[in-house]
């Protein structure tokens, strides 16, 4: 088991740009192997939970040709054959590793073939609750079980069928779950629609119009014809902002730092995160470079002393991967901060609830839990600990943070899972730690095939 070893440091300034979006990632690889050619895919996120998409598409006939890769890691640049909408049946089942997107959204795609497929993951992925997506697709007609010893869960075996749309209700503000119904859409009899209760992001919606598939969005309704073909297009993928989330909470929190993170994706069901910091007193500047499909900018951060604050519910939906991090700011901040209405942390990679709190509480913070969240009383200086990430990514790379500010060494036990999300992060944290400022220090390293 791997382990990072962190103390605190006493200025940033930093200007670099992180991986591409894993969300955008992993609707890149689907809808650009559904599309009727070739399309190049650029910044493409080579964490393993992109990979596991990508490697699932080519399962299912789309295959991809690497331009540029990280090294050690994957594409960051390919090129994905398109099969027009007519997918082979996998040779083996689909392993989603740890990924709920990854998962969620191959299922919707799989509820509406001709033939019978099967999707798992790791144990993380197992014990996550797959009613939401399988409820849905077996009202369009798909035959969905659950094989997994716990009730709902993965392995999920697929009989795809020719499905009937629906007019989908969704009962959480969820992205995947809109996401799987929408992309059974594309196979169903007519136009299939669902109502989000709030919000989510809109990544899918993006793409679509991108590959210039007819998609309307009316009061948190979204509709999708059938009978469409994906035009194949390129894509560029911009930075993933809940990764530049973790710089973005330590610039913030370091009185009289300064960190420019560049090329970051600024759509604003992702941005709530600026809005929260904003409230809690850091300095910020966005500026927008190019707004086709994705919006992508840079971020101007300049620390100063936080105060706390309160989640809005419907800012819950467009920050939840970034709450742990939030709570880390919280923490450093003087004041309470309310994050409450989020019990859909439960059921991430980990109890995000729990195990935020948890390794609060180690590093000396002083945080209630509740059934939906906690509130932090915030203020207290944290002291270094040794920290369990519980294999999940957001929580080992949060706790880092943490460590920046802690006095002692914070060892975080469990950071292979980073991988997930953020390939590339020890290297950025090295350059934080060591206080390098030339923006070299931060560059990744990519080898063109
Ligand atoms: O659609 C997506 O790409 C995602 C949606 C969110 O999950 P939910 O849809 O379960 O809220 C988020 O937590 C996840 O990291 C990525
Ligand atoms: C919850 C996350 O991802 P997923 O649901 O795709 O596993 C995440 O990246 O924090």
């Amino acid at each position: 088991m791997s382990t990072l070893r962190v103390k605190a440091i006493s200025s940033l300034h930093a200007e670099f740009s992180v991986p591409g979006d894993k969300s955008i990632s992993h609707r890149a690889a689907i809808i650009g192997g559904l599309s009727n050619g070739v399309c190049e895919v650029s910044n493409f996120l080579p964490s393993e939970d992109c990979l596991n998409t990508l490697k699932a598409m080519r399962a299912l006939g789309a295959n991809f040709e690497i331009i540029e890769e990280l090294e050690g890691y994957g594409p960051t640049k390919l090129r994905i054959h398109g099969q027009s909408m007519k997918l082979k049946a996998p040779e083996a089942p689909i392993d989603c590793g740890n990924s709920g997107t990854g998962m969620r959204l191959l299922a919707g795609l799989l509820a509406g073939q001709e033939f019978t497929s099967e999707l798992f993951g790791d144990a993380s992925l197992s014990s996550r609750p797959m009613g939401r997506i399988t409820v849905p697709l077996a009202e369009m007609g798909a035959k969905l079980e659950t094989l997994g010893d716990k009730p709902g869960c993965a392995p999920l075996r697929i009989h795809g069928s020719k499905l009937k749309p629906i007019d989908y209700d969704m009962p959480v503000a969820s992205a995947q779950v809109k996401s799987a119904v929408l992309l059974a859409g594309l196979f169903a009899e007519g136009t299939t629609s669902v109502t989000q209760p709030s919000v989510t992001r809109d990544h899918t919606e993006r793409m679509f119009a991108a590959f210039q598939l007819s998609c309307r969005t009316e009061n948190n309704k979204i509709s999708v014809p059938s009978g469409q073909m994906p035009e194949s297009c390129d894509i560029i993928v911009p930075g993933d902002i809940s990764s530049a989330a973790f710089w973005l909470v330590a610039a913030a929190a370091m009185d009289g730092s300064r960190l420019l993170v560049k090329d970051v994706g600024l759509n604003p069901t992702r941005t709530a995160i600026l809005k929260v910091l904003g409230r809690m007193g850091a300095k910020m500047t966005e500026i927008l470079h190019s707004s086709t499909g994705e919006p992508i900018g840079n971020i101007e951060i300049h620390g100063a002393p936080l105060k706390g604050t309160t989640l809005l519910p419907e800012e819950i939906p467009n920050l939840i991967d970034e709450i742990p991090v939030i709570a880390v700011a919280a923490a450093l901040a003087e004041g309470d901060t309310h994050i409450r209405n989020a019990r859909e942390l439960r059921v991430k990679e980990t109890d995000r609830i729990t195990t935020t709190v948890e390794n609060l509480r180690k590093m000396g913070a002083d945080v209630e839990e509740f059934e939906d969240g906690m509130i932090i009383h915030g203020g207290k200086r944290l002291k270094g600990a040794n920290i369990e990430s519980h294999g999940d990514h957001r929580i080992a790379m949060a706790f880092a943070i943490a460590g920046l500010f802690a006095k002692g060494e914070t060892v975080i036990n469990g950071t292979d899972c980073i991988n997930t999300s953020y390939p590339g992060f020890a290297h950025h944290l090295d350059a934080i730690r060591h206080e390098r400022t030339n923006p070299e220090d931060f560059n990744l390293p990519v080898i063109t095939k």
